[in-house]
């Protein structure tokens, strides 16, 4: 599976297909609230049978029973990976795990993950907006460490996290990381930004990459750009 995830924010069905049509080997995707909400559900379904692996990344947060049965609907739809905010406290991180493991039916469930602090947030906001004291390092690190309690697979972050998280959790304990920029992009609303080569030498298991192909000239040579930084 390859380690760029392309972020899909579309807001049709067909969009997605013309955009898919470029690649003819399977690329791993996510699937997020813009698609989702514009598509419904069903836009899994297409995008699986084009033969691509999937992210659904809907960020459920919510009370733990809640989350557990929402989780077990969407552990049916056979994605790769899913879902949570840590925010949401280790008692609704474990029944994310349960709910995907009933859903999965003892088949091999989606990986979960959980969102520690959005890559759009500066520590300026999440001391002053948030009310969050300390630094943003020492909060992911905190969410990160939760989410391993919890029994999640690893967390998404920023990439200058990465490493701290890895050497805290270990070395198989995922870190997906959005706010990925080329050094020529705008930052747009990302505030822990970093290139694809960056979060190569920091370590990171997957990148999030959304903009900087959907928008490129080239959106498949940019992806093959990418990809070939992170395999490298
Ligand atoms: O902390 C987070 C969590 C999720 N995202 C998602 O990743 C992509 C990034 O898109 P770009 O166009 O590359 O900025 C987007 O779908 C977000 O919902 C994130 O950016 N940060």
């Amino acid at each position: 599976m390859s380690k760029t995830i392309v972020a899909l924010d579309f807001s049709s069905k067909e969009e997605v297909v013309d955009f898919l049509k470029q690649f003819t080997e399977p690329v791993y995707v996510k699937i997020g609230m813009e698609l989702t909400y514009a598509c419904g559900l069903e836009i899994v379904e297409t995008v699986k049978k084009m033969g691509h692996h999937i992210f659904l990344d809907l960020k459920l947060h919510d009370i733990p029973n809640t989350v557990k049965g929402g989780m077990k609907n969407l552990a049916r739809l056979g994605v790769d990976m899913t879902n949570v905010h840590c925010g949401g406290g280790i008692a609704m991180m474990k029944a994310a795990v349960e709910g995907l493991k009933e859903g999965a039916q003892g088949g091999e469930r989606p990986l979960c993950i959980g969102v520690t602090q959005l890559t759009s947030t500066s520590q300026e906001a999440m001391n002053e907006e948030l009310g969050i004291e300390g630094s943003v390092i020492d909060c992911v690190l905190h969410y990160a460490q939760n989410a391993k309690a919890a029994g999640l697979d690893g967390v998404v972050c920023s990439v200058h996290e990465a490493k701290k998280i890895h050497e805290v959790c270990g070395d198989d304990f995922l870190t997906v990381t959005p706010g990925i920029r080329l050094a020529s992009d705008s930052v747009d609303d990302q505030k822990r930004v970093a290139t694809p080569q960056l979060a190569k030498e920091e370590g990171c298991d997957y990148i999030v990459v959304g903009r900087s192909i959907t928008k490129a000239n080239d959106p498949k040579a940019t992806y093959e750009q990418i990809e070939a930084i992170m395999e490298g």
